[in-house]
């Protein structure tokens, strides 16, 4: 098969395990950058024009489009999926998953548990908000954040109040959340690769921080998720369509809550902490799967 995985830096570690998963497994695999793709469209013959040739060859792709590029990313995606060749991720759900809100929303329906979260567009009614997710302390965080930046714990009703003030004021949407103590810093990422968990670990903050982010200096060791949070992962991957993801969650004294799910899942973490080859479970996912 050629397989090209969309990525614009072939030395990142997750680019090297994929390719190194698929030529082993006898694949022509290519790294492209997606910025440097022009997209032709015209009646019936959509193409994709990178650097002196026509990509009408690729079988399968694998995006791994970083949040500074989605939209030009994901239209090169789309038109992979015009050209009816197999992703591992739709643009449309990148899309989705790129935004918290729009996959909370969708998740709440599907039934997943989730810190009860509210979306405001003023903080005149602060006091309102606060007491539907059931009082401080609580979590305010940037719908489109990342890394663990623009999440914030706000312990006092004065401390929310600035900081919504403050995120209003740079015109910056945020939701509010109820602030899970019981997760003492930590949170669950479970990897799923054709709907089904092929991993999973824990992430704990460092001393006297509550965000897990390993970019904010948490550590990750391997863990066996119980059933509640195995059909979590599950549910949530099935209810945004994405079957290859990383799904974190939070453990709470009522079960498992969904944090968010992350469409562009980095391999590091998750290898070095179980020892599990998830970039060969991605390649076998694509010989599965591709029509
Ligand atoms: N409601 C909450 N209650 C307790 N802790 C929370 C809550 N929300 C987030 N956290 C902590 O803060 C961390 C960062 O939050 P979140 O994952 O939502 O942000 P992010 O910036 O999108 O991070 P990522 O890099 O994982 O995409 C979480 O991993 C978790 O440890
Ligand atoms: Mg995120
Ligand atoms: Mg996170």
């Amino acid at each position: 098969m050629n397989i090209v995985i969309l990525s614009r830096n072939s030395h990142l570690y997750s680019t090297r395990r994929l390719i190194d998963e698929g030529e082993r497994r006898g694949h022509i695999v290519e790294v492209i950058d997606p910025l440097k793709c022009d997209i032709i469209i015209e009646k019936e013959k959509p193409t994709i024009y990178y650097k002196d040739r026509y990509l009408d060859y690729v079988d399968a792709i694998i995006p791994r489009i970083g949040t500074s590029v989605t939209f030009y990313g994901c239209a090169v995606v789309r038109q992979f999926e015009m050209m009816n060749v197999f992703t591992t991720v739709t643009s449309d759900a990148i899309v989705r998953s790129r935004d918290k809100l729009r996959s909370l929303q969708r998740l709440s329906k599907a039934g997943v548990g989730m810190p009860k979260t509210v979306f405001t567009n003023y903080s005149r009614d602060v006091e309102e908000v606060i007491e539907h997710v059931g009082g401080t302390p609580v979590i305010i965080k940037l719908l489109e954040g990342t890394q663990g930046l623009g999440v914030v714990l706000a312990e006092t009703k004065n401390a929310a109040e600035s900081v919504l003030e403050a995120f209003n004021g740079l015109q910056a949407r945020v939701i509010v959340q109820e602030f899970i103590k019981e997760a003492k810093g930590a949170d669950l990422r479970a990897l799923v690769v054709d709907g089904h968990v092929v991993g999973a670990m824990k992430r704990q903050g460092k001393e006297g921080e509550f965000r897990s982010n390993l970019h904010r200096g948490g550590t990750a060791e391997v863990v066996k998720l119980d059933d509640a949070e195995l059909r979590l992962a599950m549910q949530a991957s099935r209810a945004l369509k994405l079957p290859v993801c990383g799904v974190d969650m939070l453990q709470s004294a009522r079960g498992p809550l969904l944090l968010e799910v992350n469409s562009t899942p980095g391999l590091e973490g998750i290898e070095g902490a179980t020892g599990k080859n998830i970039a060969k479970a991605i390649i076998t996912y694509i010989e599965r799967n591709r029509t």
